[in-house]
């Protein structure tokens, strides 16, 4: 027996000899070929180029090889001995002392192999998905509308503020007086939701210069107690921990903000949201508005909320010591500020160097985002409903272009289907109209969004539905809807069934309407019919409350609700406050009250002549 490296006892080629051979195990009764007297030695290999050299031919050769290949045991044999344990093969060798001397071949370092032999054959495990890998459709998920719903997100940041021009000088001239008299001082700001309070002192901060200021914007809705706020300032303002032990934070902050000999330190603290901290204890939110109104004060104070009056009413004790922070009321956005707000928004999707129409905005028609801004205005003046409304203006209308696109689609391979079968006729596959899909839409060529999109969310979003509405109208505004609905019923009498008129894909006009108007009430002397002004107006104001829209023509693939009409003539698009008036006595106009809504709200004073006016006889 001899020893391997590992200290393994094997059996030697003498032990070998003697031993009987074993038949259970075809491994083992084979003889490592090495001492197996009758294996020939394999030849070396032989190139056709060695051979030559030789002196043979290169056939000759091959007939040697051959005949040694047919002699030598075969490579299944080395295939055997290949297929035991390395640590077999390894102990083999090394007992095999005459074969080394005989042919030095040279040293093979076998490692032993790990239990796992595949473990590495993968860079990286593979893992099974726990949950079902979704593959989203590009169309969809990458459409051109994506971009301009992410600008209406929440958070979303979107650019420049637009407008607000006096606040933001008042918020500017502030920190710049400070900066000068190198002393701090207090400004509060207050204002309804979403009226750009927070996002105009955030942008004020950033663009000016105040590397030589410590700022700490606080956000008090996240502080879980009003002395949260000092610990959040000391955090942001101190880096002196020797004082730790020694004082409470107030006397910290206040030796900072108040400090007892001159210096050029300037701190500036926005409090947001800070009628948040009256809720526990409002001494921090009075020490906050004293320190900085000190007349050695190093502090500059933002307060930001929504009651006009939040000072005096909850921080009495500043006027008793006449204490007076800058007010700075932010007023609610009228309707024009928030369509001036949501065109800039869109339009700055627009790529540079794209040549477009001045007055176009992309995705959502002019007319639908004034309708969304009077609304909004008309309700809380909140910029962030009136962005959740485009949001989901878009999303609507993105709906519709994608089925509008599959429906397309399908018709298309209908078609196709139809010529295979009639294959006698001649195949117009080469002119049938090639569907677009929703990736081929740019910023200017996609669909946008039209008042009937804007007024069904905002039926729904300011949960009034049509019902509610049309119960505040007067006669003469139920009268203007009932000669509409009364006008739109003729023209579809008139239309020949199963036709594609032309009649049923435009709408009346504004002066159609009016005339209609007026025939039907002076039809028996029914109703004192108003001048076309005062019809315009009334339809102004049922347009504001979402009953009657303008109709945006066919466009691409338009419809009566909600076609998009993506370059409109200037005569027509240029009306950016859509309200019908003179000179637009041939827009197109759209009720979305039905007949049978209007029957139910038309009972109590003048029912009869409103009832005789829906009928419509005369017309
Ligand atoms: N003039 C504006 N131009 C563009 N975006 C604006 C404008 N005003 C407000 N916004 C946007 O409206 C959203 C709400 O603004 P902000 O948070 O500043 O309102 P707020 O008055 O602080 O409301 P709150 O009192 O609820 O905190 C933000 O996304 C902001 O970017």
């Amino acid at each position: 027996m001899a020893a391997t490296v590992l200290g393994k006892r094997t059996r030697g080629a003498e032990d070998l000899e003697g031993l009987p051979v074993r038949t259970t195990s075809k491994r083992r009764t084979i003889q490592p070929r090495a001492l197996r007297q009758d294996a020939p030695a394999v030849p070396p290999r032989r190139t056709r180029s060695t051979a030559k050299r030789l002196g043979q031919h290169p056939d000759q050769e091959n007939d040697d090889v051959k005949k040694t290949l047919e002699t030598a045991p075969s490579k299944h044999t080395i295939h055997e001995e290949q297929g035991r344990s390395p640590t077999k093969i390894n102990s083999h060798f090394r007992t095999s002392k005459l074969v080394e001397e005989e042919t030095p071949a040279p040293i093979v370092e076998f490692k032993t192999p790990q239990k796992n032999r595949f473990r590495d054959a993968l860079p990286k495990s593979p893992v099974t998905p726990r949950h079902r890998v979704q593959s989203t459709t590009p169309t969809v998920a990458q459409s051109v509308y994506s971009q301009a719903r992410q600008l209406f997100a929440r958070g979303a940041n979107s650019g420049r503020l637009v407008g607000r021009d006096m606040e933001r000088e008042k918020v500017s001239r502030f920190i710049e007086d400070c900066l000068e008299s190198k002393k701090g001082s207090c400004l509060y700001i207050s204002g309804p939701p979403g009226t750009g309070k927070s996002a105009m002192v955030n942008e004020v901060c950033q663009e000016m210069e105040l590397s030589t200021v410590k700022v700490s914007h606080v956000n008090c809705v996240s502080m879980r107690s009003a002395r949260d706020v000092y610990s959040k300032l000391i955090q942001d303002f101190s880096d002196d921990t020797e004082e730790v032990f020694k004082k409470s934070e107030a006397e910290r902050l206040k030796a900072m903000f108040v400090p007892s000999e001159q210096t050029d330190k300037l701190f500036l603290v926005s409090l947001d949201e800070m009628d948040h901290l009256l809720q526990g204890d409002s001494g921090v939110l009075q020490s906050l508005f004293e320190w900085s109104l000190h007349g050695k004060s190093a502090l500059m104070l933002i307060g930001i909320a929504n009651a006009l009056d939040l000072t005096d009413r909850s921080l009495p004790q500043l006027k008793a010591k006449n204490l007076k922070p800058t007010l700075l009321p932010f007023l609610p956005y009228n309707a024009a500020s928030i369509g001036n707000v949501i065109t800039s928004r869109l339009r700055s999707l627009i790529p540079v160097g794209v040549d477009s129409d001045p007055k176009f905005v992309p995705f959502v028609q002019p007319a639908a985002i004034q309708l969304c801004a009077k609304k909004v205005a008309s309700q809380t003046g909140d910029l962030r409903k009136a962005f959740e409304l485009i949001k989901r203006a878009i999303d609507a209308i993105e709906q519709e272009t994608q089925s509008k696109l599959e429906k397309q689609i399908a018709e298309l391979a209908d078609s196709i289907l139809t010529e295979n079968k009639n294959l006698s006729s001649p195949s117009k596959a080469g002119a049938a109209p090639r569907p677009s899909t929703m990736v081929n839409y740019t910023v200017v060529t996609a669909p946008r969004a039209s008042i009937a999109h804007v007024a069904r969310i905002t039926t729904s979003a300011f949960g009034q539905g049509t019902i509610q509405r049309l119960k505040g109208l007067n006669l003469q505004q139920k009268a203007a809807i009932c000669s509409l609905i009364a006008l739109e019923r003729k023209r579809r009498e008139f239309e020949v069934p199963n036709t594609p008129s032309k009649n049923r894909s435009s709408a009346p006009t504004v002066k159609q309407a009016f005339d209609t108007y007026c025939t039907l009430c002076r039809n028996d002397n029914i109703l004192h019919p108003l001048t076309s002004t005062e019809f315009k107006d009334v339809l102004g104001n049922l347009e504001t409350m979402g009953l009657v829209g303008e109709y945006q023509g066919r466009g691409r693939g338009g419809t009566l609700a909600g076609g998009s009409d993506v370059r409109r003539t200037p005569s027509k698009s240029g009306n950016v406050n859509s309200t019908p008036h003179k000179g637009m006595d041939e827009q197109g106009l759209l009720c979305f009250v039905s007949q049978s809504e209007i029957e139910g709200q038309i009972a109590g004073p003048g029912e009869g002549i409103l009832r005789r006016l829906l009928r419509g006889q005369g017309l």
